[in-house]
């Protein structure tokens, strides 16, 4: 085998081990979702979740390669994720190596709540170090834009949000976006923020 086919299989199985954690959580409600992750940099080539498909389920025709304008490189049937393009445009501005995305009720719940910000910032949360903040008075803002049903230009508006320190954006009454430079960063940082949003969610319900 060479070693190129066993970097591919090994991102592979590293991309099929995250899907089944987040689906162990019940973050692919519907076939909602999609996942991906950085093969290389130059050309841009990626392994993405094809479209359309229930994230529970583990087979063989999970992921498809694309290059560097979200096209399948591969000879399939398979179609990559709709939302493609959004992975493209966060690897084209960051130094991410892992992309995911996933709609959860409270992410959707808070892109709602502060959809009027456009952002949520979280602030005297010990998890907040999961994002690399140790400081006391240490912060992380959450962009939010509007759910476009033109792909291209929900990319663009995911794209306008990326600047240092964010980790993941919002899409109003849809969900998150979230990266990190390899698969164990990005999960760290989706878990993190699905963390926060929960515990703001909770902490609202109870009035205090
Ligand atoms: C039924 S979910 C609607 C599409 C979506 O938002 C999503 O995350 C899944 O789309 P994909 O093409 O990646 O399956
Ligand atoms: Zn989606």
């Amino acid at each position: 085998m060479s070693t190129t086919q066993a970097v591919y299989d090994s991102l592979w199985s590293e991309l099929a081990d995250i899907k089944d954690e987040l689906a162990a959580r019940d973050w692919f409600p519907g076939t909602s979702g999609n996942l991906s992750i950085k093969v290389s940099h130059d050309p841009l080539r990626f392994l993405v979740t094809a479209s359309g498909r229930d994230k529970r389920k583990r087979t063989p025709e999970d992921f498809l390669l694309v290059n560097e304008q979200s096209q399948s490189i591969e000879q399939t049937d398979l179609k990559p994720s709709a939302e493609t393009v959004l992975h493209q445009r966060i690897y084209e501005k960051t130094d991410a190596g892992c992309s995911l995305h996933v709609h959860t009720i409270s992410n959707n719940i808070i892109s709602e709540l502060y959809a009027e910000q456009a952002e949520i910032t979280f602030q005297n949360q010990e998890l907040i170090k999961a994002f690399n903040i140790w400081e006391e008075d240490g912060s992380i803002t959450i962009p939010i834009v509007p759910n476009y049903a033109d792909l291209g230009q929900l990319a663009e508006a995911v794209a306008e949000q990326i600047r240092p320190g964010i980790k993941g954006v919002l899409i109003r009454n849809h969900g998150i976006t979230a990266w990190g430079r390899n698969g164990f960063e990005a999960k760290k940082h989706l878990e993190a923020l699905e963390f926060l949003f929960e515990y703001h969610l909770r902490l609202k319900q109870l009035n205090l």
